[in-house]
């Protein structure tokens, strides 16, 4: 019997044939992972990767969407959120469809951008702000060197259902250099993103991690979905051990989105917590999952003595140098961004450095209007989050009383 993954390695080849398939190999894969791929299909013989495309290194390569005439140039993007609008009018269905979708009614994530608008900042005034002070579908071997020696990287896990195949990808990893593992713990099974599941897969995509290849089925065709079919479902707090004992560098628990787990995971000796809605990727899992903001002041109020115990890192719904002042003032050690830097991508690296250097121009004037000049002076004080207060529960556990365990069964 033919397998799977070879027949769909044949239906690509006989749907290109003839044809230039550059730019929708492109949208995803980098060059070097031809020999690997083609070759295992055993529908090639041997490929030299130098014989390919040899005059363009993977970097230097123009995009599908880079070498895209129709975008505007990069001077006339002004905000962020222009990267989005351009992101969506250039790149194929199948990639705005993966990159900008959420779980089922998009509630979690609208809400994680909106609550950043809920808050309101408490400027002082009359003080010097004069100067200032701020201070993969590629393998990582790619990635690395693709950076100056020494750039400090963090790697960001899924753990495997065959724990061997994360030993020794985490060996790899650890071997290049990098010390800082972020271990995805939101994601045991990804949400129901409809807009992914909608725009069918064109041809076939395949994960080099997991080996996985998406497809399309009578649920949809959702990439999330088909190609995280490896990641381990059962994976639970006793599981922090095992990691600790394999993974002697700095280990971030990435997706906790209660306080009480929090705490859990400060207490248990991980040396930093992002907090995320449940299974944020921001909001892409579980949807009507709270919104970041409000995890952040629930941890606040219930426990702050975890900002002294760790760092505590924040993503989903960061869109403004506004929103990332708020998140350091509420006790953030540092803010991550998802979509925007995916979007920007739309002009290469130049895209992502106007992104940086656009929100760091917000963040710092944002900072002088607040009437401080590092980020070191930022505290709660210089914020307003009556609007949501009351929308952190004031007890944890279960908030009423007589419940029992439910009957219903699935
Ligand atoms: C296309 C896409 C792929 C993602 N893949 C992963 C992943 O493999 N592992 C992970 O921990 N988070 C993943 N995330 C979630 C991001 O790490 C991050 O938590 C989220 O995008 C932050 O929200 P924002 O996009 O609103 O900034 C992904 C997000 C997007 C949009």
């Amino acid at each position: 019997m033919v397998s799977l993954k070879r027949r769909v390695a044949r239906k690509v080849i006989f749907q290109y044939a003839g044809k230039d398939a550059t730019q929708t190999y492109n949208e995803v894969h980098t060059i070097s992972l031809l020999p690997r791929t083609l070759t295992t299909s055993k529908l090639v013989g041997k490929l030299d990767p130098s014989t390919i495309d040899a005059a363009q290194p993977p970097t230097q390569r123009p995009t599908a969407q880079e070498s895209d005439q129709s975008k505007p140039p990069l001077t006339s993007v002004i905000s962020p959120h222009d990267f989005e609008a351009i992101a969506r009018g250039t790149l194929s269905k199948k990639a705005w469809a993966f990159y900008s979708s959420a779980a089922t009614d998009l509630i979690a994530d609208k809400a994680n951008k909106s609550f950043y608008d809920r808050v309101w900042f408490r400027p002082r005034i009359l003080l010097d702000v004069r100067d200032i002070s701020i201070n993969s579908s590629y393998p990582i071997e790619e990635v690395v060197s693709a950076a100056t020696v020494g750039y400090p990287f963090f790697f960001q896990l899924y753990v495997n259902k065959h724990r061997p195949s994360s030993e020794s990808l985490l060996k790899r990893v650890w071997d290049l250099g990098i010390r800082t593992l972020f271990l995805t713990v939101d994601a045991p099974v990804p949400g129901k993103r409809e807009a992914d599941e909608r725009v069918r897969i064109d041809g076939t995509l395949s994960t080099p991690m997991s080996g996985t290849t998406a497809i399309n089925d009578k649920a949809g065709s959702s990439l999330a979905r088909t190609m995280g079919t490896y990641i381990d479902p059962s994976l639970s707090w006793k599981d922090l051990v095992w990691i600790r004992n394999f993974w002697k560098g700095k280990v971030v628990v990435k997706g906790i989105q209660a306080a009480e787990d929090a705490k859990k995971a400060a207490d248990e000796g991980v040396d930093g917590i992002v907090l995320r809605t449940v299974s944020n990727h921001g909001g892409r899992n579980l949807d009507t999952s709270p919104p970041v903001l409000l995890t952040l002041l629930e941890l606040r109020r219930h426990f702050p003595e975890v900002f002294g115990q760790v760092e505590v890192y924040v993503d989903g719904g960061i869109r403004r140098g506004t929103d990332i002042l708020k998140a350091l003032c509420l006790g953030a050690t540092a803010v991550s961004i998802g979509r925007t830097f995916l979007y920007a991508l739309s002009y290469g690296e130049s895209g992502v450095e106007h992104l940086i250097d656009m929100l760091r121009d917000e963040l710092e004037t944002a900072m002088r209007l607040v009437g401080i000049t590092d980020l070191s002076q930022a505290h709660p004080g210089l914020v307003n989050t009556g609007d949501i207060d009351h929308l952190v529960p004031s007890t944890l556990g279960r908030l009423y009383a007589g419940d029992g365990p439910p009957k219903a069964k699935i």
